[in-house]
């Protein structure tokens, strides 16, 4: 995430996230599950922005917020209340520090939601890092990530600053260095998917115990593989343990994974818990090449060339069953 001054407070562009990898190796007591993880955060962005009520000489009295500090939410239906995340992460630092939260603090949505894409959790990070600033507060790094796994379990990784490997709920991080620039292109369907509805939808019987024993260690030869620039095969050494069960009960976005497939040879693969595909993209013009030919077969001209500012997004529709989305081209951030 990046956090910077402006002339009236501070703002944070707070990434997407693709999981390259996701293998869930168990059910925990807790109830959450034990995961293996290969992180990398993408340029497609929300933005949070803060301003002081002193400079903005505003008193606010009006919905969710107290007389001091006030939330507002635009670009999607994500709620703005207590229950936003950011919202959460705000708190959670004000009590932390014993601070009174104040202020005007506004986030922008771009980051499709339910999408397997990290942005309820990126928006927590980035509001914790931002508020640590603006209030003054000034916990390290450490203390802040400390807070951000009690938020979410990928609110962590956010901190990591680059790609990273995460074990345990998440919240485990091994930073990766080494890894060259990535460019994908990437799918959001209409549909969406819960991220716990996804977890309940695994069985015990996908968790094999002899797994992790003597196995030919998947993750490593992935992380190899991009180190060494074997791109091609990179992107067949990528995986999801989600991806067949969600791919299995709902036929409409196995139909977008064999269109995105037939369109790419190197394949698509579905990000965290879905329901966002991505494909990896030997370079910017290729991903660019790529999106354009998924328009071609999909693209619905009422609403072609709908602009973000931090990428493009096409609406598409394919033909059987008719598969509804938006499709980004974008490139690892770090
Ligand atoms: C699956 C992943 C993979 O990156 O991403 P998304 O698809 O949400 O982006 C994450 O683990 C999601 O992290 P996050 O969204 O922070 O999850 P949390 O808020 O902590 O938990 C939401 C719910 O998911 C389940 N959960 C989450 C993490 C985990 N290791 N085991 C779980 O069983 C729990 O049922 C929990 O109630
Ligand atoms: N700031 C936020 N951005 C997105 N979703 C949020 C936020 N705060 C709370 N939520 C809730 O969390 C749910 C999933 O969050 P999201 O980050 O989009 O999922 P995913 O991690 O699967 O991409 C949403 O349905 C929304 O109701």
């Amino acid at each position: 995430m990046f956090v910077s001054r402006t002339t009236v407070g501070w703002e944070a562009l707070a990434p997407a996230k693709l999981n390259l990898y996701l293998d869930v190796l168990g059910r925990r007591a807790d109830g959450f599950h034990e995961l293996e993880m290969l992180m990398c955060p993408v340029r497609l962005f929300d933005q949070l922005r803060w301003t002081s009520n002193d400079r903005a000489e505003i008193h606010f009295t009006e919905g969710e917020s107290t007389e001091r500090f006030r939330f507002s939410v635009a670009g999607t239906d994500v709620p703005s209340d207590e229950t936003n995340l950011a919202m959460k992460a705000a708190h959670l630092l004000a009590a932390e520090a014993g601070v009174e939260p104040y202020g005007s603090l506004s986030l922008t949505k771009r980051i499709p939601t339910q999408a397997g894409m990290g942005g309820g959790s990126s928006d927590a990070a980035a509001t914790l890092q931002l508020l640590n600033q603006a209030w003054g507060v000034n916990y390290s790094k450490q203390r802040l990530t400390g807070l951000a796994a009690q938020l979410g379990s990928d609110v962590p990784f956010f901190f990591a600053g680059g790609p990273a490997v995460c074990r345990g709920r998440g919240e485990i991080l091994q930073p990766q260095s080494g890894l060259p620039k990535l460019h994908f292109v990437v799918v959001k369907p209409d549909e969406s998917i819960s991220t716990k509805e996804a977890f309940m939808q695994l069985n015990a019987g996908q968790f094999d115990p002899q797994k992790s024993e003597g196995r030919e260690k998947p993750l490593e030869r992935l992380l190899e593989l991009l180190r060494n620039g074997m791109l091609t095969a990179a992107a067949k050494a990528m995986s999801n343990s989600f991806q067949s069960v969600i791919l299995a009960s709902q036929p409409i976005l196995a139909s977008l994974q064999a269109q995105m497939t037939a369109l790419n040879s190197w394949g698509a693969t579905m990000t965290g818990s879905g329901s966002a595909f991505f494909g990896l993209c030997g370079t910017a013009q290729q991903a660019r090449h790529l999106a354009g030919k998924l328009r071609a077969v999909l693209e619905d001209g009422s609403r072609a060339g709908a602009k973000h500012e931090f990428g493009e997004g096409h609406y598409l529709r394919g033909k059987t069953p008719r598969t509804h989305g938006t499709v980004w081209t974008t490139s690892t951030c770090y």
